[in-house]
């Protein structure tokens, strides 16, 4: 059974609405809070055509609309008509291409703050973590979107509003879960998504395509959250790509697109049914393919028909001449000529300075209790970050037991190799921290654009829990080798070069992964470079014997630093027999250096790659749209 259509609003009352709101940009809703009005004239959209880089291609053409408060609205038409290109638009989320015309909300043109700040965006894919639950992800996304000044006890009891309001209590405590972990519904991640949207109380929510992948039943009960926010002082408007009837009778002002033009804007049922019946009067009646067909279907049908017989331009020319057209010019320009007052909330708001309603530190704890206290409680973040390190701890352990203190030039190569193995393994296993990056690409760029953070707010968290598992691990590791190796000089050096290098690897993987365009390229990048530093560690070929024309790279290889100072920390100061523990460093080219200069000029590679991983990660647009 279809949910019930317990959130229907007659055509008559929402026209109330609508006429109520007409003389105010904050019009008072059902609530009482105040929604905005949005308008939009003479839209075009131009972007370099993909398929031709020398050619622009027009996706919208003078496009004008409005979205009123107390309604739902809704764009409509088939697959590639302009429908989420006009809802970007209007969310201010294009990132390429030449937008002109007027949008104004509340009759004021929005900043980028602003948008980012109060209003919702909703996008098709989902983009959860995938290790909470609908409420901690909620709870999550409100500590960090509302300001400081809120309490907790408020936010909260927002968060228990809203997945009540969206029907989510059933699964309130169930995992999220992704295509490997069974958790929550399609159905009910969309309305997850819907929620995290709404955790601030926006002024003007987007969603684009809220029912696709859903099963009717599913599309219908979201549908129905949708229409329930209207009463509440939102303005809403989503996109819809076939909608079931259910759904269709919801939306109560729709805008037809085919091919980047409006071929009807206005008031759905009876009247847009009305329009199309007499504007094409040659088309195929309304339940003549079959005797249940509604009127969704049929307008659906008809327009998508127009597409792909190639008479859009036909269908929007007769939108163009129509007196519904007309009637619309009129709605809009006494609209835009009577923006009426404004409250001083929203001039406030529409002046907001800041995308991100949090400080950076205050981001960075909320970051570290709400996703990284889970990270460290959950196996599959653990496990991979772990078991490579102690695995080879315990193969280093076990095959070089006690030859740290023989110093003999017999054992001197057995000594520099087991070094240079310590000094470049934590270098290789970089690799296992890409998909930190690159899996949550798409949380990030969502919630980067819903002013959640900034770049180095997110940057630093992640790397501030790597850094502490490191650190937590790197100390037991570095005993399991050190002292069953007995190994010479100081364990502090010998543990902080690992440390050090492990940290290094963090972040070059993180830039290396905010560079590539997927998970294969990253995975391949890190390796393929990380092999090349070897070569100039300054063991494999010595560092006199390197030719001239590549003497260079060793001073940008900070796995020679590594394994210097761990030389130096080993042979200073200590005699042979046979020769003396200067004359193996001079072999490697590394007497009379230090080697704590040689820690601190590696530890200048840290903050190479961490700048270049903030550039990557702030710069690189991998979606654009
Ligand atoms: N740079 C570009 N070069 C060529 N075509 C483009 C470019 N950017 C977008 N398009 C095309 O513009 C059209 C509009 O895309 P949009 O995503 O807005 O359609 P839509 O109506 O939302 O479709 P769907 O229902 O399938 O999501 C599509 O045909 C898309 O391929």
């Amino acid at each position: 059974m279809p949910p019930q259509a317990d959130c229907h609003i007659s055509i008559e009352k929402l026209d109330a609405i609508a006429a109520a709101a007409a003389g105010s940009d904050d019009a008072p809703t059902g609530a009482g809070r105040r929604a905005i009005r949005v308008t939009f004239q003479d839209l075009n959209y131009v972007v370099t055509n993909s398929a031709n880089r020398k050619a622009k291609l027009s996706l919208l053409t003078g496009v004008s609309g409005a979205l009123l408060p107390g309604e739902l609205s809704a764009l409509l038409g088939p697959s590639g008509s302009g429908k989420t290109t006009l809802l970007d638009v209007l969310a201010g989320r294009k990132t390429v291409g030449q937008v002109q015309g007027s949008i104004l909300f509340g009759g004021r043109p929005p900043s980028q703050t602003f948008l980012r700040r109060y209003t919702g965006y909703v996008e098709q894919f989902d983009t959860l973590l995938s290790n909470l639950t609908p409420c901690e992800m909620l709870s999550y996304t409100a500590a960090m979107k509302n300001p400081r000044s809120e309490s907790q006890a408020a936010q909260q009891a927002r968060v228990e509003t809203i997945i009540t309001q969206l029907m989510l209590t059933s699964c309130r405590d169930v995992i999220i879960g992704n295509v490997l972990e069974r958790g929550i519904s399609g159905g009910q991640a969309k309305r997850v998504n819907i929620g995290l949207a709404l955790v601030t109380n926006p002024r003007i929510l987007f969603l684009d395509e809220c029912t696709s992948g859903l099963d009717s039943y599913s599309a219908n009960e979201v549908m129905s959250v949708v229409k329930s926010l209207v009463p509440t002082g939102i303005t809403v408007c989503t996109t819809i790509h076939s909608p079931t009837p259910y759904a269709f009778a919801l939306l109560d002002r729709i805008t037809i697109l085919l091919r980047g033009r409006v071929v009807y804007w206005g008031l759905n049922g009876d009247h847009s049914l009305r329009y199309f019946q007499q504007a094409c009067p040659d088309a195929v009646p309304m339940g003549s393919t079959h005797s249940m067909q509604s009127a969704s279907e049929w307008i659906v049908d008809l327009t998508t028909k127009a597409d792909r017989d190639g008479r859009a331009l036909e269908f929007a020319s007769l939108y163009e001449k129509s007196s519904q057209r007309q009637e619309n010019e009129a709605l809009l320009a006494a609209q835009l000529a009577d923006s009426g007052p404004v409250s001083a909330t929203t001039l406030a708001e529409l002046g907001v300075k800041r995308a991100t309603a949090t400080p950076f530190w205050f981001g960075i704890l909320q970051l570290l209790k709400h996703r990284g206290l889970k990270d460290l409680r959950d196996p599959a973040w653990l496990l991979p970050r772990i078991m490579d390190k102690l695995i080879v701890a315990l193969l280093i352990m076990t095959l070089y037991w006690g030859i740290g203190d023989d110093l003999s030039s017999v054992n001197a190569n057995n000594i520099s190799a087991v070094l240079f193995m310590w000094a470049i393994l934590p270098g290789f296993s970089a690799s296992s921290y890409v998909p930190a990056i690159v899996l949550e690409r798409g949380l990030f760029v969502r919630e980067r654009s819903d002013g959640l953070y900034r770049t180095i707010t997110y940057l630093c968290f992640k790397l501030a829990e790597e850094v502490f598992l490191a650190l937590l691990i790197s100390l037991p590791f570095s005993c399991l080798v050190f002292f069953p190796l007995q190994m010479q000089g100081s364990w502090a050096l010998f543990w902080a070069v690992y440390f050090l290098t492990t940290i290094i690897g963090i972040a070059l993987a993180y830039f290396i992964a905010a560079l590539a365009p997927n998970m294969d390229a990253a995975n391949a990048a890190v390796p393929a470079y990380v092999v090349t530093l070897l070569f100039f560690v300054g063991m494999l070929i010595r560092q006199d014997d390197m030719p001239s024309y590549w003497g260079w790279y060793l001073y940008i290889d900070f796995l020679h630093f590594a394994w210097g100072a761990l030389v130096i920390n080993q042979y200073e100061g200590k005699g042979t027999t046979v020769y003396g523990g200067r004359e193996v460093l001079e072999f490697y080219n590394l007497d009379g250096r230090s080697r704590w200069a040689l820690l601190g000029y590696e530890s200048l590679f840290f903050i190479a790659f961490f700048t270049l991983a903030w550039l990557a990660l702030a710069f690189k647009r991998h979606q654009k749209r």
